[in-house]
């Protein structure tokens, strides 16, 4: 994670539209490498269970995570990234492609040689709720990985999951309670200690934060980046919105109908995007400075995302995109190193290098005029000042749940204070309270 998203270890990740300063750590090796990734689903129907069609989740994903760092992977709702990360965390059977980890394609290995690295790679699910057993104490559920590896930590079980609430900021004493005792970013807490148990080297995080309240978000944001600094973790972390992504990661890549569309650092990719895809995305984060807010433009993709059964043919943006001309309909433009490290898979990218080498255009240069609007029937995107228009995109997350609230659960004091980020009350999220 970036040390950015650790300034002020109290982040709002709302404020994606804000530029920080930040140094990134230096790389390591390739933890993870993923060539040719694909997972189609066959669709079957009627009494015969014929095939029907075929979902092309993801259609084709080259990428890597280096040792220590965190790949955002973002990108519209259905683009393929939950599927991404469950294949990456063998949940998921690969149609085609391999998947190293440390060298090793876990594609190739059976159920038998994957069942001892399993604890190098463990997973932090979106809905805290559904993701915890009910019927199970936090004691059982921390303790999980312990018993399914065979593992018997040092001082035993119990110590070793007491010690891992608190390392989450949770109270040892909640060992015996029951999931729906906690407020939503507690129960988060319990999957991130229940992911940790291990100590995995990759931790896949699928929309960690977005069931969240807002404030809850911003610690849980911390947490994981503390545990990163502490632990040497390396972080897929899945989100839909930029914002998050943007506070917790050193490189991301942006998703379109089951391909990567953009790969770079984190803030080179968000002070040059340069596939309008992600151009567009990137608009309709909200901006907290009513200046900055004011004075950008922001563009509204028309139209819903194609079906992933029937996917536009070469660039499959087209359909949506106003740089779009004939040959984004005929040839699929390759997902290539326009500037340093810094991949794009575009005919006509955004923010590229002037001739004269006078730098780079400015940050969401204007789209081209309504009239110069693709070539393509179809293809149709506006241009427009005012932020307060509601998104067509659903990059801003605004239709995003909020954290439930437990409204069964009983009052209770909040939980041992983490010496990482406060904590919630149970029952309810609340804004952190500053320490007295
Ligand atoms: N088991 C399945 N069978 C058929 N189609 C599936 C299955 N799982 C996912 N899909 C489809 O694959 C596509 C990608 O789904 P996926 O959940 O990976 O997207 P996503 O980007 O994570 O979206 P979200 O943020 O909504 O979860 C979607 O069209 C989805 O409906």
């Amino acid at each position: 994670m970036t040390e950015g998203a650790r300034a002020g270890d109290d982040v709002n990740v709302a404020q994606a539209g804000e530029p920080e300063a930040a140094s990134r750590r230096e790389p390591g090796d390739v933890l993870v490498r993923v060539r040719g990734l694909r997972k189609h689903f066959p669709i079957r129907s009627g009494m015969t269970r014929r095939r029907a069609g075929t979902v092309k989740a993801v259609d084709g994903l080259d990428f890597d995570i280096r040792e220590g760092e965190t790949l955002g992977l973002v990108g519209e709702s259905g683009c393929g990234k939950s599927t991404t990360g469950r294949m990456v965390m063998r949940l998921l059977e690969p149609s085609e492609g391999t998947i190293e980890f440390g060298g090793r394609d876990l594609t190739r290995l059976s159920r038998g040689q994957l069942r001892p690295l399993r604890r190098d790679f463990q997973m932090i699910f979106q809905d805290p709720q559904s993701s915890l057993n009910p019927r199970h104490t936090v004691g059982t559920i921390v303790g999980l990985p312990f018993r399914l590896q065979k593992v018997t930590p040092e001082g035993g079980v119990k110590k070793a999951v007491q010690e891992l609430l608190e390392l989450v900021g949770l109270s040892p004493e909640h060992y015996n309670r029951y999931p729906h005792e906690f407020s939503g970013g507690q129960r988060q807490r319990i999957g991130i200690a229940r992911a940790l148990a291990l100590r995995p080297k990759l931790v896949v995080a699928d929309e960690p934060v977005s069931a969240l309240d807002v404030s809850i978000q911003a610690q849980v944001v911390n947490l994981l980046d503390d545990l990163q600094s502490e632990f040497g973790l390396t972080y897929l972390i899945i989100a839909h919105d930029l914002s998050v992504v943007r506070h917790t990661s050193d490189r991301v890549a942006v998703m379109y109908l089951g391909k990567i569309v953009e790969i770079a650092d984190r803030e080179d990719l968000y002070s040059s995007p340069k596939h309008p895809y992600t151009v567009a995305l990137m608009s309709a984060v909200p901006v907290p400075d009513p200046a900055r807010r004011e004075s950008r433009d922001r563009i509204l993709l028309k139209g819903d995302v194609p079906s992933p059964m029937d996917p536009p043919p070469a660039c499959r943006f087209h359909t949506r995109c106003w740089k779009a001309q004939d040959i984004c309909k005929t040839q699929e433009p390759p997902l290539a190193e326009l500037t340093t490290r810094h991949q794009v898979a575009c005919h006509f990218p955004e923010n590229m290098p002037t001739e004269d080498g006078a730098g780079e255009a400015v940050l969401l240069a204007k789209p081209a005029p309504a009239d110069a609007v693709a070539a393509g029937e179809g293809a149709e995107a506006v241009a427009e000042t005012s932020a307060e228009a509601p998104a067509e995109t659903s990059a801003d997350g605004a239709a995003e749940p909020v954290a439930e609230s437990s409204t069964d659960s009983p009052a209770e004091t909040p939980a041992a204070a983490s010496p990482k980020a406060p904590d919630e009350a149970p029952g309810k999220d609340t804004p952190p309270t500053p320490a007295p």
